[in-house]
């Protein structure tokens, strides 16, 4: 493999857009974002917690040639159970960011990243446990992105998307970070 793949071709267009129709296909379905369940610490205590007592997330951000960001839909049974995301998951031990995002795509939505940027973070007051997401945009990949969890997934236009549908972390960045247009200086450095 030496160049990412970027998506160029006629077919690969209308996939696109059929996928990203069957996004704005979900307004009958219940997004289950657990709210209201006391989390464990209070934001002082959040903020005081040594970055190692936290559980590391890391999830890309990764847009198409035609300004879609890719975005796949929690299944039942996990928090946040249908809500839309960015994909990603929790970083193991042995490894670095990277590593865990690399592994995260493959596992999640079977295509190959690299080239990351970090975005934006926060720390999250989980009504399980506490943790720290962080938010990369993806400026690589290789493949064609699908559920291999089973999961929706799909490409959505950046003027479809209703922040609601997210986790209220990821509501955030879309805020400060999507709608801004703020990934378009930094999506072709
Ligand atoms: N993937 C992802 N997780 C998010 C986002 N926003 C947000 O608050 N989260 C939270 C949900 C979870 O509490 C936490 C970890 O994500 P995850 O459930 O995907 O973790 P994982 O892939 O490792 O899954 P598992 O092995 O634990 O089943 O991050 C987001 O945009 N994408
Ligand atoms: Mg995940």
């Amino acid at each position: 493999m030496d160049n990412p793949q970027k998506l160029e071709n006629n077919d690969t267009h209308i996939i696109l857009n059929s996928l990203s129709d069957s996004a704005t296909s979900f307004d009958a379905q219940e997004i289950n974002v657990i709210e209201g369940a006391a989390p464990i610490y209070s934001q002082e205590e959040l903020d005081a917690l040594p970055d190692h007592e936290l559980k590391h997330v890391v999830c890309g951000v990764i847009f198409n040639e035609y300004g879609q960001v890719l975005v796949s839909r929690r299944r039942a049974g996990v928090d946040y159970a249908n809500s839309l995301e960015f994909p990603g998951g929790k970083v193991e031990y042995h490894e670095d960011h990277a590593a865990a995002l690399k592994r995260e795509f493959e596992e999640e939505v079977g295509i190959t990243v690299d080239n990351f940027k970090l975005i934006y973070e926060q720390r999250v007051n989980g009504s399980s446990s506490p943790f720290h997401i962080f938010f990369y945009l993806v400026r690589d990949f290789f493949g064609q992105p699908y559920g291999a969890e089973g999961q929706e997934v799909f490409w959505l236009n950046v003027d479809e998307i209703d922040y609601n549908r997210f986790p209220p972390a990821t509501q955030l960045l879309i805020q400060k970070y999507i709608l801004t247009n703020e990934y378009m200086q930094e999506i072709y450095r």
